[in-house]
């Protein structure tokens, strides 16, 4: 589990930490611990997710067993910048589906003291790289890769398994689109298709 040196390190230097995985894997459950104990900590949390994302509600970032924290949807990256003014800690869920711009916003944040969470899928259903999330997990200080159990074997899940035919990369779903499969299972259910 991830521990915080001290919750407070931010003040003295900026931070960025990623939590990423399959669908499923623990990544929202993980960003709303991680911000509990900040705002535990007396510290000043905003928290956002793409405005395409209105999955389980507009206004907050929800886990898939209804763990819940209060959100602002912004539309671009960008926005982020502009809204995270004398904030302590910044959270971003779901950060696949951000501009490219990402980045740059994450690491001006750091510079300027922040502490940034972000949660993100690293990989889209093909198994690719999805969004900006394989850069800022290279300029990242900490990556935390969560793990899904697999709905065939049982073993350590780790990609995103689309179960309908839909080829677009961005399509909103849940356990009726998509499963975490280990490496062998999804080879096995692709050659399969
Ligand atoms: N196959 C699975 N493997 C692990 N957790 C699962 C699975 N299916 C459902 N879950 C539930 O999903 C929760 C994680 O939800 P969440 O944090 O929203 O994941 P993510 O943001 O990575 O999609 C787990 O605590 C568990 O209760
Ligand atoms: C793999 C994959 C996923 N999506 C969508 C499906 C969900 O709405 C989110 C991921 O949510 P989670 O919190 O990680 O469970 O992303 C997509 O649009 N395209 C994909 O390839
Ligand atoms: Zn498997």
């Amino acid at each position: 589990m991830f521990i915080e040196r001290d919750v407070n390190s931010h003040k003295k230097q900026g931070s960025i930490e990623v939590v990423t995985g399959s669908m499923f894997s623990g990544k929202t459950e993980e960003l709303i611990r991680r911000l509990k104990r900040a705002k535990f900590a007396k510290q000043k949390v905003e928290i956002y997710k793409p405005a395409i994302d209105v999955r389980y509600s507009e206004t907050e970032v929800v886990s898939h067993d209804e763990n819940a924290i209060r959100s602002t949807p912004v539309e671009n990256s960008a926005n982020i910048l502009l809204l995270s003014g004398n904030v302590d800690v910044v959270g971003i869920d779901e950060a696949q589906f951000f501009d490219k711009g990402l980045t740059d916003v994450v690491v001006k944040l750091a510079n300027m003291g922040v502490r940034v969470i972000v949660a993100g899928l690293d990989m889209n259903f093909k198994g690719e790289p999805f969004g900006p999330m394989p850069e800022i997990m290279s300029v990242a200080d900490y990556v935390s890769k969560v793990h899904a159990i697999c709905m065939r074997c049982g073993s350590i899940a780790q990609f995103s398994h689309r179960t309908s035919e839909k080829e677009q990369v961005v399509l909103l779903g849940e356990k009726e689109v998509y499963e975490p499969l280990c490496r062998s299972c999804y080879l096995k259910t692709k050659k399969a298709q």
